[in-house]
This record gives structure tokens, sequence and C-alpha cells, in this order.
């Protein structure tokens, strides 16, 4: 019999990749293209949205050579997504009328101030389950509008087309067929009513956003359409569809309510699954869609730190302390401790739980004594800190005592990196045996719709994991590395939690 595959897009930050997985849920080939950063101004972050599509097309035809598998061996297409980062195009030409603005843009910083001190900001948290922040999209569209010649004008005729990045490769993938995405990333965009489950007039209508620019929203699970057939040869079908936080929580199968996943990739993400249960934080944490599947939706509770990896990035390519980010675990164990030395790598402001727009990168605790070891170990060390502040807060706001974090992407290799962060949060941590975690879920969410898998019962069969690490500090010794964070941060930012 002729073996059948999953196909799985992981458009990241930093990258486009496609994964073919088999039914064992093992990958069979992959391949990865990188793509340019842009930084107009301080703090801007943007793509080149014909970029991404060819990086992402040229990914998908690169594995299908080096597999040598026949398009018509796949039988389903799942996507997963860098979120909120946000296009705009023309309906007709199918050209984008500005660069992507990237989730990591705070360009749109003084809007979003004017909506935290107006009477829509409650709304907003209450209805999106979100922080009125320049992380979202719908604020980015605003800006968009305002800054193409005839913006609001022709969006308002029905010439322009919103979408987030699933929905430009959608519709890329059919040709401009298809105008879909799907709850989870609709739920990013502080325009989605996550408990009616639908776009929010009120604050359309606040952001003058006309609905014609929205796409229709799908399950996450669900065979919506197909590749055009020009495009590949054959006609694949487009059956899963998510945000990438969330496709990695499915593929670390925390299909349960109270498993809580990070990845470690450019940010770190954090997210809980909640269920049926719509939680409001307490904390500042968000809440959000985590996938509609099965008829309905389930709900997860998010933390957000903005710069994860991308602080041993910036070790690497801008301070030139590494040749690559690998090496920052040599240069860690190199020293016992950071000398007091801490990073709080604020550089596009700082995420959950602070959201803080203004706060900027620190470098602390200097003496004469510091060397390049204790800078990087403060680096890595910054990462596990900021999780843990979502940890210790998940855990407040839920009444829920973890028993083990699942993680994954590029950092989580680092063994320094996780064993610190099961000593300072007290909890053992588990790396996922699949690198691919969040195209495995794209490829999970598919392969349900497509009938590829039964059900999660035997996803939960295929998925693997690996302890790595308990706890190994005493009390005293973690209340001491978490009061010296606390003082680091409190000079990063204006406002603290
Ligand atoms: N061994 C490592 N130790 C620490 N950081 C790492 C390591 N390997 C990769 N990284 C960091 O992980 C990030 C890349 O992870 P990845 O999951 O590919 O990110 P993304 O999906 O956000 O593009 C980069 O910021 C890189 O610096
Ligand atoms: O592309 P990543 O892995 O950096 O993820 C980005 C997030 O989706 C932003 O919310």
């Amino acid at each position: 019999m002729v073996q059948k595959y999953i196909i799985a897009l992981d458009q990241g930050t930093t990258s486009s990749r496609a994964v073919i997985f088999n039914h064992e849920g093992m990958i069979v080939g992959k391949a990865q293209k990188e793509f340019a950063q842009i930084y107009p101004f301080p703090g801007w972050v943007e793509h080149d949205p014909l970029e991404i599509w060819d990086t992402q097309l040229a990914a998908i035809r690169e594995v299908l050579d080096q597999t040598d598998i026949n398009p018509d061996d796949i039988v389903g297409l799942g996507i997963a997504n860098q979120r909120e980062t946000t296009v705009v195009w023309n309906r007709f030409t199918g050209k984008p009328v500005y660069h992507a603005i990237v989730w990591q843009c705070r360009r749109t910083t003084e809007l979003c101030e004017q909506i935290l001190n107006s009477t829509l900001n409650e709304y907003i948290s209450d209805a999106t389950g979100l922080v009125a922040d320049a992380y979202f999209s719908g604020t980015k569209i605003r800006w968009i509008l305002d800054h193409i010649p005839d913006g609001q004008a022709m969006a308002e005729k029905g010439d322009l087309l919103f979408g987030t990045i699933d929905s430009w490769l959608v519709w890329n993938l059919t040709k401009g067929r298809l105008h879909i995405t799907d709850y989870s990333n609709a739920s990013r965009t502080m325009l989605y009513n996550i408990r009616e489950l639908a776009w929010d007039d009120k604050i359309l209508s606040y952001l003058n956003i006309p609905r014609s620019l929205l796409p229709e929203v799908c399950p996450s699970s669900l065979c919506c359409g197909v590749t055009d057939s020009s495009i590949f040869g054959a006609e694949i079908p487009i059956a899963g569809i998510a945000g990438d936080q969330q496709a990695a929580l499915f593929g670390q199968a925390c299909f349960t309510e109270g498993m809580v996943k990070n990845t470690y990739g450019t940010g770190c993400f954090i997210l809980m699954n909640t269920g049926k249960n719509m939680i409001r934080s307490q904390n500042k944490l968000l809440t959000t869609i985590a996938w509609g599947i099965d008829n309905g939706v389930e709900y997860a509770l998010e933390g957000s730190v903005f710069i994860g990896g991308a602080v041993i990035q910036w070790l690497r390519d801008e301070l030139g302390l590494l040749k690559t980010s690998a090496e920052s675990e040599y240069y860690a164990t190199q020293v016992k401790d950071t000398n007091g030395v801490y990073i709080v790598p604020a550089f596009v402001g700082l995420g959950a739980p602070y959201w803080d727009m203004h706060a900027r990168g620190i470098v602390t605790g200097l003496t004469r004594g510091a060397n390049r070891f204790h800078l990087v170990r403060a680096a890595l060390e910054s990462i596990a800190y900021q999780t843990n502040d979502v940890l210790a807060l998940m855990a407040k706001d839920t009444g829920i005592r973890l028993k083990a974090l699942k993680v994954d992407g590029g950092a989580a290799d680092n063994n320094f990196l996780l064993q610190f962060q099961a000593d300072l949060s007290g909890i053992p941590v588990e790396r996922s045996e699949i690198c691919e975690v969040t195209a495995l879920g794209a490829a999970y969410l598919a392969g349900l719709a497509a009938g590829y898998w039964k059900d999660k019962e035997e996803l939960k069969c295929l998925s693997k994991g690996r302890f790595i690490s308990d706890s190994n500090i005493t009390e005293s010794e973690r209340q001491q590395y978490l009061s010296g964070w606390k003082a680091a941060v409190s000079q990063a930012t204006y406002r603290t939690v």
C-alpha cells in the first residue's frame, strides 16, 4: 500500500519551515528558509509578505523534492503561523499594500495608550481576553489604513483584505479563492469576541475598521479547501490552521486542563490548557482560544514573553560574544553564577505580566569582575526568570499546582537553561523528543480532520516526552535569585504588577 503523509507549514518570526510527518508522527523530511527582518525605526519590526510567501513555497518544494514524496500522497496540509503579524492586501491584485507589521512592532503604542485610558479598555479585556497592547493586530490594521494613500476609502469600498499570516498563506495557496482564518488566530487580533465567537462590532467601530476587511473564522481542524492544483500539481486539502503557540500546545498533547507548555523560540510563550473554561486572569495573563475542534472551542491562559531566545541572538549578532546560539550553554557553565549580573531583555517593551510598552533592556550589577561568561549566563537566566514570572501567576490564577512544564523551541535545546528553569520554578521540565512540536501540532490538527488519525487518544500514544530535570536548589537560594531579578525588572519598567 502507498504510504500517505501530512505536511505542516511552520511560518515563524524568523523562518518559514515545511515538515512532512508519517503516521507514527515522525519527521520524514523538513526544509527551512530564513527571511529578512526589517527594522525601519527603533522598536518597529516589519516583514515583506511576498518574501514570507516565497520562502514558504520554497520550503514546501524543497521538502517534497528532498523526500521524493508525490503531492498526491499528502492527505492534509496544516498551518502554524507567527500570530498577530498583520498583512493588508488588495483583493483584486492580491498585492500587499504595506509590509507585514510584525507582532513585536511597537508603532501603535500611542493608540493603545488612548485605549488604556478610555472606557473601552475594560470592555476589550472582557470581550477579547487580551490586554490593550501594540502586540495585537487591531491597532496595526488602523495604522496601515492611516498610512497608505486612500487607505480608509479603499477599505470602505471593500477593495482591501486583512489577514494574519495563516490567512495570507491560505489566500496564496488557493490563488485567492479563500479568505479565512481559524479561531486561535482570530483571538489574537483584539477584534474578536471570544465569548460570542464573532468579530466585535463595538471594537471595530472604535477603530473604524470595516468588516469587509476581515476573514471568515473557521475551526482549527477542518478541511476548509484545497491548494490550487497549479502550485503542486495536486490539490492538497488544507485541513488544519492554528497560531503557532496554540499549535505547539496541541503538538505537546496538552489536551487536558491544567497542562502547560513553554516554547522557547524568539520569544517565550507559556500556555495552559483551560478546556471549556474561559479563565479571567487577575494578573494580566491573557485568555485566548486554544483551538476550535469537534464543533466547539477550547481556551488557554497565556503569558507572552517578547524576548526569549532572541536575547542570545543579540549576544551573538550585536555584541559578537558568541559564534552560535548553542555555544551559550558552554559559556554559562564556565562560571558558578552570574557574579551579580542581571539582564532584563526588554528590547521591545515587556509583555506578560508587566505589559510595559515603554520598558527598555538593561544590564545591572556590573562590577570590574564581570566577564562574558557572566553576561551569557545572565542572558540565559533572564529567559527562565521571565518564564517563571508567568508560571507563578498561572498557578495563582488557577489554583493549580503545576506538575510539569513541557518545553520545545530552539532554545529548549539548552540544558543549562532547562535546569535553571526547573530550579527556579520548582517543577520538572520535560523536553519533547520531536524538535518540531509546532509543526507537529499543525499536522495533528490537519490529520484529525483528514481522518489520518482517529482521535486525540491516538495522538497521545504518539507523543513522547523526555524527562530533563527536577528542581535542585534550596528555597532560600531561590528567593535570593528572585529578589535580584525583581530589583532588576523594576529598573527597566515604568509600571510593575
Ligand atoms: N542551544 C541554544 N541555546 C540558547 N538559545 C538557542 C539555542 N538554539 C537556538 N536558540 C535561540 O532560539 C531561537 C530560535 O528558535 P526557534 O524555535 O527556531 O524560533 P522562532 O520559531 O521564533 O523563529 C533563536 O533566538 C536562538 O537564539
Ligand atoms: O514565530 P515565533 O515562534 O517567534 O512565535 C511568535 C508568536 O506567535 C507571537 O505571538
